[in-house]
């Protein structure tokens, strides 16, 4: 059995399980539910608290994880992601007051408040500054009207955290982060169940950013239609009853459909359609 690390709670916890219910696995029914055996797909899920995922992972008690870029790299861990999932997309970032300090380089004999000490500490050893790190659990932003920090280090995504706070991002980003499946270095990149788990997520992420797309068009046009529409390996051609006329499918990214559809009209197309994808194997 394919034993796999799943977070319990949190920002990753709910698109986590999402994924992994589209790849067909079966999900807890309560959030009490601390491991689950899914015996027909062969795998043994554990919910566990996403910063601690990494450390199960790199132990080799299980297999793989499912956890956060910024998690791993914080975590210090000997893991490694080798699939990138597309949700719980961040920054990493420095923050303060408007007028304490304008980056990293002001940061000398200042306090910094962060969840995640370890990036922090690498990026200040890097960086050549000599700061001290205060670690809070959570709500960082609030450390500096507090008074316990001068600048604080922290996960944005829409920034509005750190604006209701007062805050201004200060510096260039330390790091971007989203969900990622880890596994121990040097764990046997062959591993027939891991890659069959990896195939699945990847069909997931795949049948969520493409549509299917038809199409009829006269064969004089099909070049420069199947230019439009080249698919990902090649599309698939029909001969219409009606002479001189073709059908194509192919599948295309869904973000590009609208246009896509508007470019394959101008060009004479008809009868043009898309599809949801629902799962996929590539
Ligand atoms: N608002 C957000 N948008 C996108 N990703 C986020 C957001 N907040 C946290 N993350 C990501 O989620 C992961 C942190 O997981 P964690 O469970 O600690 O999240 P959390 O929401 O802060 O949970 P908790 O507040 O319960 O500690 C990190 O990879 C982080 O980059
Ligand atoms: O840029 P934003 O869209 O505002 O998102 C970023 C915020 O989201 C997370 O907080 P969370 O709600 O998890 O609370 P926490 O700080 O207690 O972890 C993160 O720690 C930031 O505070
Ligand atoms: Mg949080």
């Amino acid at each position: 059995m394919l034993r796999i690390a799943v977070p319990n709670k949190g920002a990753l916890s709910g698109s986590a399980m999402a994924m992994l219910h589209e790849a067909g696995y079966q999900q807890r029914k309560e959030s009490k539910e601390l491991v689950l055996v899914d015996p027909e797909n062969e795998v043994e899920f554990f919910y566990l608290r996403p910063r601690d995922i990494a450390i199960y992972v790199s132990s080799g008690k299980l297999d793989i994880g499912i956890t956060g870029r910024d998690l791993l790299l914080d975590s210090g861990a000997d893991a490694e992601e080798i699939l990138q999932l597309g949700f719980a997309r961040s920054t990493f970032r420095y923050a303060t007051k408007p007028g304490t300090a304008t980056g990293p380089q002001d940061f000398d004999g200042m306090t910094i408040a962060t969840s995640y000490e370890g990036i922090v500490d690498a990026h200040l050893k890097e960086s050549g500054v000599k700061a001290s790190i205060v670690h809070l659990d959570g709500a960082v932003e609030t450390a500096i009207e507090l008074g316990v920090a001068q600048i604080i280090a922290d996960v944005v995504e829409t920034g509005t955290s750190m604006r209701n706070a007062g805050l201004v991002v200060i510096g260039d980003p330390i790091m971007t982060s989203e969900a990622v499946v880890i596994r121990r270095n040097g764990a046997p990149a062959d591993d027939p169940k891991v890659q069959q788990f990896l195939r699945r997520l990847q069909g997931v992420l795949v049948a969520r950013s493409y549509v299917m797309m038809d199409y009829d068009c006269r064969v004089e046009h099909l070049e420069r239609a199947v230019a439009l529409t080249p698919g990902l390996e090649s599309p698939t051609i029909s001969p219409l009853h009606h002479e001189g006329w073709v059908a194509v499918r192919s599948m295309v990214a869904a973000k590009e459909a609208q246009r896509i559809m508007d470019d394959l009209y101008e060009l004479g197309a008809r009868a043009i359609l898309t599809t949801a994808i629902h799962a996929c194997r590539l």
